[in-house]
């Protein structure tokens, strides 16, 4: 299916899940729209399904009820490797533990996505020469991208996964607590460069993050409870 402009980038309506052999959780959500260009912060309790309702929308688990659709695709007329694909063509992820190669040199793993996703490689004129600039716009020196990832700071290994989201410009980023293991005032320059580059690309972002006062850099602030009805909670 194509995507209208106007459409938005991802869309779920009735969707329900739950763990295999556990009954005492389940998420439902209703209704869910993020629009093209939009940022949502996404607030919850510990344990509520902030992370499940991630990885449902990157298709890494999968509902057996209801519409998930990510750019104008419905997830669940997907086999797992095409599943795969739209999210290496569609979706930048910025995770907790960043799940940099740490063998990989900085510069290897921000090109990784490109390997699976032929639009963003064709976005990606000179790959090297946009891997350098993302880094540079990250505030990474420039001597950082021959150097294995394991020998990075963990806020440089969070500059490295942004740009590796970033790179080839897909248009959703979808990011769980990028920020949890930084100070306050890191992690405010984190965001201002993050959002610095997400807004030269258009993408719409939903994070997920504990802290409501990053609430005013996003154009809507949603608490889980208030788009999904959970059911039980964490032990
Ligand atoms: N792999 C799993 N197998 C079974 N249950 C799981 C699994 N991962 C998470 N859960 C359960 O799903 C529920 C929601 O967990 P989830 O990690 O989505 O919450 P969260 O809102 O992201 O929490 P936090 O803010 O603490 O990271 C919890 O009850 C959790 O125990």
């Amino acid at each position: 299916m194509n995507l209208r402009r106007d459409d938005p980038i991802l869309n779920m309506s009735g969707v329900r899940f739950q763990w295999p052999g556990r009954t005492s959780f389940a998420l439902n959500v209703p209704a869910f729209c993020l629009q093209r260009g939009e940022t949502v912060l996404l607030l919850g309790e510990s344990g509520s399904g902030k992370s499940t309702l991630l990885s449902l929308i990157c298709g890494t688990l999968q509902t057996g009820t209801g519409t998930i659709a990510v750019s104008g695709t419905d997830l669940a007329a997907l086999s797992g490797a095409g599943r795969d694909r739209l999210r290496a063509e569609q979706i930048g992820v910025i995770f907790q533990q960043f799940n940099l190669l740490p063998f990989a040199t900085v510069s290897d793993n921000i090109l990784l996505p490109l390997r699976f996703a032929p639009n963003r490689r064709s976005r990606t004129k000179m790959p090297f020469e946009e891997a350098t600039r993302l880094c540079r716009s990250l505030g990474l020196p420039d001597d950082l991208l021959g150097q294995r990832a394991a020998s990075l700071s963990v806020g440089q290994q969070q500059r490295v996964a942004v740009a590796r989201a970033l790179i080839g410009q897909p248009p959703l980023m979808i990011a769980d607590e990028p920020t949890s293991s930084l100070d306050a005032g890191s992690q405010n320059a984190f965001l201002d460069l993050m959002f610095g580059q997400l807004g030269e690309i258009g993408a719409s972002l939903l994070m997920v993050s504990h802290d409501p006062r990053l609430g005013d850099r996003f154009d809507r602030v949603v608490e889980l409870s208030d788009i999904a009805m959970i059911e039980g909670r964490a032990a």
